[in-house]
């Protein structure tokens, strides 16, 4: 998939979080949104889903030689990020049962094989409400990672994962990025060290202005 930002901007109430930010995110390219805390790297990435509405420019979503409808743009995507919620009353397995009526897995996997993936199968039938802040992440991650997407969106993706998790997390990318586009929201660098090119969305803050 590739997606073309043209003058893009984004304002909360009177504050503008950026402006003018036009810029083409190619297919088979990985990309890190670089910023301080409350830069925008989420607002954009959100946008991007989706999920929420630019104020200002353009974004377009191709696909092939098609043009994707942004209404439509959802059918091509993952997302995880730390404010997406689990559906905290499935088991394991129950979570990929309804997650894999909307979205196919990649490589046929089945539903266990991808529990076996994210190292899981001793919890397939645990609650996920009982999952410790480490093992949701996986999950998301799994989840995201896994399913049959061109677009890989990915906020703060090692949030509460220890060390092992992080191992996992920087393979399991490894083994999923070829030919998708990829787009991490980040300011850690173990999470974006893969990643072709960068973004600064501080490039595109609006100066207050002066009275
Ligand atoms: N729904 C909202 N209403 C008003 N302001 C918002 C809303 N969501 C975000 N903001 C503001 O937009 C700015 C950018 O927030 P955003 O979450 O995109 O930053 P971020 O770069 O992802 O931050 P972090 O690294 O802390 O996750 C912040 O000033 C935040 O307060």
């Amino acid at each position: 998939m590739q997606i073309n930002l043209s003058n893009l901007g984004k304002r909360y109430n009177y504050e503008w979080i950026f402006r003018n930010l036009t810029y083409t995110f190619e297919s088979g390219t990985s990309y890190a949104i670089l910023g301080h805390n409350g830069s925008g790297k989420s607002t954009l990435l959100t946008i991007i889903a989706g999920h929420n509405l630019h104020s200002e420019g353009d974004i377009t979503y191709t696909l092939g030689s098609k043009t994707v409808a942004s209404d439509e743009a959802y059918r091509h995507l993952s997302l995880t990020a730390p404010y997406l919620e689990l559906v905290e009353e499935f088991t394991l397995l129950e979570m990929l049962d309804f997650h894999t009526r909307f979205k196919q897995l990649r490589h046929n996997l089945t539903n266990l094989e991808l529990i076996e993936r994210m190292g899981l199968q001793r919890s397939k039938n645990k609650f996920v409400k009982d999952f410790s802040s480490g093992m949701k992440q996986r999950l998301k991650l799994g989840l995201a990672l896994y399913s049959d997407t061109q677009l890989l969106l990915l906020d703060e993706p090692t949030t509460n994962l220890d060390q092992e998790g992080v191992a996992w997390y920087q393979e399991h990318v490894e083994l999923n990025k070829q030919g998708r586009l990829v787009i991490v929201g980040s300011n850690i660098h173990h999470e974006y060290a893969f990643c072709e090119q960068q973004l600064r969305i501080s490039d595109y803050h609006v100066a207050p202005r002066v009275r």
